[in-house]
Order: C-alpha cells, then structure tokens, then sequence
C-alpha cells in the first residue's frame, strides 16, 4: 500500500470530498429539468431540450467528476482514475470512446512503456493491487479505453490553467456543430461546466456546443474535425453543403477571412495607445475594417461571442484616433466600445475579476474626460 500512498503524492486529487461529492450528486440527481440525453441520427446520443430555453437560460450546471492532470501518464491517471467510486467509473467508462485504431494503438504502445519495459515493480503492484492479476493485454486495454473517453469527451476548465481538462457525464454528450446554439460559461466561481443558449432554443432541439474554433471556413473546420483528434465528418447544417443555410453562412465566413487578411494591423504591432507611425487616415480605414469583421460576427448568434476582442481593437483604435485630434465623435466611439467589452467581461470572467475592473476604471475616467492612464 506504500506505493499507492506515495503515487497519490505525486498526483492528489486537489479536492477528494468534493469529486466524490460531485459524483454521487451526478448519479443520484434527479432527471435534469430543460434537456434529455437520447439517440441523435448519425451521430450516436446527444442531448435535446425538454422544453423551450430563452437566449442566455441556462442548459446545464454540470459537475466534473474527472479531473485530467498536466503531464500525468496514462497509467497514472488510470490509477487514480480507479479511486472514484465504482458507479462514477462505469458512468465514465460508458462514455463514447474514439474509434481511431492508429491512436488507440500509440497511447497502448505508450503505456506498455509505463507498464512493462520501464517498471517492472510497478507492473507488478497494478497487476496485484488493481487488476487482480490478470493479464497484462487487458490491463493495457483498459488504460487505453479510458484514454479513449477522455480524447473524446474531455471538456476544458476555466479558468483553471493547472489542468488539462474534465469529464462531465451530460456535458460529454453534447454534440458538436459548426453553429452551435449552446457555449460554456467561463466564469463560474466553481468547477462546474455550465451552459446556457446563445439563442432561443425550441423544446426538441438538439443542443450543440463547438468543438473548435468555429469562425473559420469550411475546409479549414473540417481539417480540424477530422485530424485534430476528433476524427468524425462533420454533419452539421453549416458543412453539410446540401443544406440551404451552408451556403450563406461560407458567405459570411469567407468574407470575414477576406477582411482579416485586408486590414492593415493586423500583424502588425502598432502601438494603438500613441497612433503609432499610423495617419489618422490608416486608423480610419482599419476602423472601418474591424467595424466590418464586427458586423459579420454580430450577424450570426453563433459568432458572436467572438467579436469581443475586435471590440477591443476598435476600442483601441478609436483612443488613437481621440489622441490624434480631440475629435468629440472619436470619445464617444471609445466609451461605446469600452461599453460591450465590460458587458462581455462580465460574461467571461465575471463582474470583479481584475481585466472587468480595469476597463470599469478606463471607462469611468473616460466618462470625467480623463485621458491619463488611459
Ligand atoms: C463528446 S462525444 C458526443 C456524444 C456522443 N455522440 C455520444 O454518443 O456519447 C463526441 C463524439 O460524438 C460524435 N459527434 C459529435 N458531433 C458530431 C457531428 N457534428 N457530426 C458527427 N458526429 C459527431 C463523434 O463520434 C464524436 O467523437
């Protein structure tokens, strides 16, 4: 037992009584309010609404029952993974698994390094202590199935930078689309993966969340979907090219890749603060600019959250402006776009984080005509 105390050393739970906590909850919750989990065609369960859910409502509070640690080997993490409580394990081994044999294979031969050519005490005690002896090949086999799931369903934990990653049972299966109409909530004070509607969502929808990084075209999101791990074809409404929204929506993609490799600062470290080596006539045009990129994103409920670092950016370049030639129009555009960054830094890190405060003070010393600091 010596062995297990000192692996736990190295690799605690930060918080046993809670994970615990959380697990017991999950499985004995009663049956969630707004979504059901059932079969979703071509695409194995999903999660669908029970009833209507308003843009912003909350979808789920879902509670990690599995924390993935930075630099943990897979043995490791099936060691520790073994010390959830049994119905928490087999809820986490029922998750869907990926199927790519090529990876399953290379994270078997990297645990049979762990298992069997590195350690062989260590394969002893696991085969001992935790696979009641068995053989070895269906001890890999299990460590790789658990890798499988995580690959598959892990979700990441804000704003937590020590961990790789999570398992919710109900968040893990929700579905990927290229528009989703569900995102996580970032600023949650707990561990807790929370979801809410980026617009109103029909009782019998199916709920969807994105995968990866969504404003992009087509061909570069299904690279994405199909070689970063994920390892499925996309069937979405925005990538099935069959469908009448695709079409518009590539429009908007497309349009908003072409005005990024238009704009003028973008690559470039201009100094926004002092106008840089920037006429007000290139700080006009690359207003104009990100005014588009704004535009494209606001117009899709899906895109939206990613305009607010262009808000920043206009907000950056309305001060140069401001600093260049007092002109009252350029304040105002200044406190309009200081404006939607708070709002949105309250959505992402929540309403005293230190970045949301820091723009309260900008915006307030702006208001009394301040530009110090600023
Ligand atoms: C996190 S799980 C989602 C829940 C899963 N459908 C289940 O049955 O548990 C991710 C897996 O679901 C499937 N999937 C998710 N989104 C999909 C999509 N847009 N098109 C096709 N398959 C999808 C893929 O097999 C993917 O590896």
């Amino acid at each position: 037992m010596v062995w297990v105390k000192s692996l736990r050393v190295q690799s605690p739970f930060r918080t046993p009584s809670r994970l615990v906590h959380n697990a017991v909850q999950q499985i004995g919750n009663r049956p969630p309010s707004v979504f059901e989990i059932r079969s979703s065609p071509n695409k194995g369960l999903g999660v669908f609404a029970t009833k209507e859910i308003p843009r912003d409502g909350l979808i789920m509070r879902d509670p990690l029952v599995f924390r993935i640690e930075h630099g943990e080997d897979p043995v490791q993490r099936y060691l520790r993974f073994t010390m959830l409580p049994g119905t928490t394990q087999r809820a986490i081994l029922g998750l869907a698994a990926r199927q790519n044999a090529k990876e399953s294979l290379a994270v078997a031969k990297k645990v049979r390094v762990a298992l069997g050519e590195n350690d062989w005490d260590l394969v002893t005690k696991i085969r001992h202590f935790l696979f009641e002896d068995k053989k070895l090949a269906d001890d890999i086999a299990k460590v790789v199935h658990l890798e499988d799931v995580i690959t598959t369903n892990a979700h990441g934990i804000y704003p937590d930078n020590n961990s790789v990653g999570g398992l919710f049972l109900n968040a893990a299966r929700i579905n990927h689309s290229c528009i989703p109409n569900a995102e996580p909530k970032l600023s949650t004070d707990d561990e807790d993966k929370v979801l809410r509607a980026n617009r109103d969502i029909e009782a019998g929808e199916e709920i969807t969340a994105s995968y990866i990084v969504h404003i992009q075209p087509r061909k570069a999101r299904q690279k994405l979907l199909s070689l970063d791990g994920w390892d499925f074809t996309c069937k979405c409404p925005a990538c099935d090219t069959s469908h009448p929204f695709s079409h518009s929506h590539e429009q908007r993609l497309q349009a908003f890749d072409r005005l990024c490799l238009d704009s003028d600062m973008d690559g470039k470290n201009v100094d926004l603060k002092h106008g840089g080596a920037w006429s007000y006539a290139a700080l006009e045009q690359a207003a104009d600019k990100t005014q588009g990129r704004i535009e494209l994103l606001d117009g899709h409920h899906s895109l939206r959250n990613f305009s607010r670092q262009l808000y920043l950016r206009a907000f950056g370049i309305a001060i140069a402006k401001y600093r260049m030639r007092r002109l009252r129009s350029d304040l105002e555009d200044t406190i309009k776009c200081l404006e939607v960054v708070i709002e949105s830094d309250k959505d992402w890190y929540g309403e005293n984080h230190i970045i949301t405060r820091h723009h309260k003070e900008h915006y307030d010393r702006l208001q009394r005509g301040e530009m110090s600091g600023v």
